[in-house]
């Protein structure tokens, strides 16, 4: 699998807004790959350019963002080349998306189950009846009780856990090659959170599904991710397979971040802010160079 070419390729990514007197980079020279079948993790504090860097591979950075640089390959596709039609097979396709927020990704006039339905039909040439029978299968395996009854009910009138969940099932019912998944578990409870972590791995060893995972929660990746990328200041600032990061971190950054602490399924809401001074010198270090593959 080592020689196998990289499912999703990022170089040099620059994602920017306005900023007084010009533009500030949140995304800055970021460059990373995704193997079939591989969990990545990125971590980094709020603001570090995470939830952006995630967009920009999507191309959903809202105006007046912009991608001001750099490259996205998905398997063979120039995603930053494509037409809206080929970004449109991409997304919900052969990526699958969850989102802090799950109303992003829901529309509140249509029930779960034509949105479950909509998403499998828009992607696969199946039935009105196929597609019916697969997003209650899927409705059920994110672990959502009485999926029948809750294809005909609207947003609203489900929990934020139990959106959650519709969510994950609607970027998972295609069986996407690459799920970007950000934050996807933080607002569930400890319970149903490890049995969404399992149904993710379950499924990539199923189908080689590889994964971009972004949490706050350092439990969560020390259980899921294979390698680990860590962000600061829009940069990536240190990265590795998850034991070596673990075992010695090499930034000021990461190493602040790991004297938390975390236990293995501990929620932290939010990564540490480091001090003025750990900040000083991570300003001044060089960004972690990107291994040549
Ligand atoms: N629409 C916008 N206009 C201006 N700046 C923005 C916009 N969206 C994001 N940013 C800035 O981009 C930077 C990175 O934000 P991003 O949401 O990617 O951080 P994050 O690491 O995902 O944080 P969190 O963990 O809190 O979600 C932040 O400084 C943020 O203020």
């Amino acid at each position: 699998m080592a020689d196998e070419e990289p499912l999703l390729t990022v170089r040099g990514l620059r994602t920017e807004f306005p900023a007084p007197g010009g533009t500030r980079a949140v995304v800055d020279d970021v460059g990373f790959t995704v193997r079939r079948g591989e969990v990545v993790g990125l971590v980094g504090e709020s603001g570090s350019g995470k939830s952006v860097t995630a967009m920009s591979l999507m191309r959903l950075v809202a105006e007046p963002g912009r991608i001001a640089g750099g490259s996205v390959r998905f398997a063979d596709r120039d995603v930053l080349a494509l037409r809206r039609s080929g970004l449109q097979r991409l997304r919900g396709g052969d990526i699958g998306m969850i989102f802090q927020e799950p109303m992003h990704s829901m529309n509140p006039v249509f029930t779960i189950g034509r949105q479950v339905i909509e998403t499998l039909r828009a992607h696969e040439s199946i039935g009105r009846r196929e597609a019916y029978d697969r997003a209650v299968e899927w409705l059920d395996r994110v672990g959502l009780a009485r999926p029948d009854r809750l294809m005909r009910s609207y947003p609203h009138e489900l929990s934020g856990g139990m959106l959650q969940r519709a969510m994950i099932a609607m970027a998972l019912c295609c069986r996407p090659r690459l799920l970007i998944a950000d934050e996807p578990t933080t607002a569930l409870d400890v319970t149903i959170q490890a049995q969404i972590l399992d149904l993710l791995l379950d499924l990539r060893d199923e189908t080689g599904m590889a994964m971009l995972f972004i949490t706050h929660d350092l439990g969560v990746v020390a259980q899921v991710a294979d390698s680990v990328l860590v962000m600061y200041g829009g940069r990536i600032v240190e990265r590795g397979d998850v034991f070596s990061i673990f075992d010695d971190p090499q930034h000021p950054y990461t190493d602040a971040l790991l004297r938390t602490k975390p236990v293995l399924g501990q929620r932290l809401d939010r990564l540490p802010t480091i001090s003025e001074q750990v900040r000083e010198a991570t300003l001044r270090g060089p960004a972690a160079e990107e291994p040549a593959s």
